[in-house]
């Protein structure tokens, strides 16, 4: 049978050939080509440049990508160990700024290297290779209990919209915000979902559309302006995003586009939940402004997709690759523990206090 995208992992360690086997999310939906990645330059060249994208996919990526980096360092000298180790983490970090979960991927892959670092090189480059599998196995139950809470929230029938990818493209499975609606699916419910083109790099037609559809959901895809149009039309009962990072105050980052979305649901009275593992939420910030915001080339909105510039020569182009969503606009964030909601910072407290119980 012809292999179809659910089939494919979207991030994995192939531990025999010692790599990191990627779908290239570039060609998609046109072709589904995987890749096998074995040095650090074009890990980071990967995550830069979207082949591998969604803020799960991209710590677990680095999470391997670490480990890789070190798996061959032939030396017994734990100082020098540590050295290019940092040097690694440092160099992957810079790959892309918004989302936390690289950096968030990279720190525990760091703890896990100074917990034992009172042994041999031998341990520590075990640890760090158990620790990227624990990363990525984590990821399928933390999205698939995001998933069930998620689907709490809504109707058999419902009428959901999405935002990008938040989908099985962005994770290891399910994805955060499409959670509930292969969840949905596995039960039977007959959700009817519409899927924005998410421009610039199309992530909602080229990746969501074409996941889900092959899933065998019902897809509708829509042009980001007409988002207004559907809500008004009543086709809309919820909406799920998923994020890059969460402020302490709920404040969230996510693909451009997303706080249009937020804002204009907002006025018509639909829900806005945003699907985010608490590796995504930041504490260290107190709100969104305070969130590293991308900014990618002018290319991508003047020369990308068609054979024919877009635009005119010259034009000046401003081209940020997330906004944030005001956390007035959000009515819940859905995290592996349960829905949060106002007040956001205490509610995050409360989590994290489970998390470590
Ligand atoms: C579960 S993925 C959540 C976000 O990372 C996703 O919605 C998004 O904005 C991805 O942006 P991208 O630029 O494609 O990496």
């Amino acid at each position: 049978m012809r292999k179809t995208i659910l089939d494919c992992d979207t991030v994995t360690l192939d531990e025999e050939n010692g790599a990191l086997v990627i779908v290239d999310q570039t060609q998609l939906p046109n072709r589904i080509e995987m890749l096998s990645l074995t040095n650090i330059e074009d890990i980071w060249e990967a995550i830069y440049l979207l082949k591998v994208r969604g803020a799960p996919a991209i710590g677990v990526s680095a999470a391997i990508g670490v480990y890789l980096a070190m798996k061959d360092i032939q030396t017994e000298d734990m100082g020098l160990f540590m050295k290019r180790f940092k040097k690694a983490k440092e160099y992957l970090a810079t790959s892309r700024p918004t989302a936390v979960n690289l950096f968030w991927a990279l720190d525990r892959m760091e703890a896990v290297a100074y917990k034992h670092g009172e042994g041999s090189v031998e341990e520590v480059k075990e640890a760090l290779h158990q620790e990227a599998v624990r990363i990525r196995e984590e990821d399928i139950e933390v999205c698939r209990r995001i998933g069930e809470h998620a689907l709490s929230l809504v109707q058999p029938q419902a009428g959901l919209l999405t935002h990008c990818n938040a989908g099985k493209l962005a994770a290891v499975k399910y994805g955060t915000a499409t959670a509930p609606m292969y969840l949905g699916q596995e039960k039977g419910y007959g959700f009817h979902i519409y899927v924005d083109e998410t421009r610039p790099l199309l992530q909602g037609a080229r990746l969501t559309a074409f996941e889900l559809q092959s899933a065998g959901m019902d897809v509708t895809l829509i042009c980001d302006n007409m988002v207004g149009a559907v809500m008004k039309k009543g086709l809309i009962d919820a909406v799920f995003v998923g994020c890059d990072r969460v402020a302490a105050n709920g404040d969230t980052a996510n693909k451009i586009g997303t706080s249009v979305v937020a804002a204009v649901a907002h006025y018509y009275g639909i829900p806005v939940y945003v699907c985010a593992p608490t590796s995504t939420i930041d504490m260290a910030l107190s709100c969104g402004a305070e969130i590293p915001i991308e900014e990618r080339s002018g290319d991508e909105i003047t020369e990308m997709w068609y054979e024919k510039r877009m635009a005119p020569q010259g034009v000046k182009v401003y081209n940020p690759c997330f906004d944030v969503t005001d956390h007035e606009l959000i009515t819940g964030i859905v995290t592996e523990y349960g829905v949060v909601q106002e007040p956001y910072e205490e509610s995050f407290q409360k989590i994290f206090q489970k998390a470590i119980l």
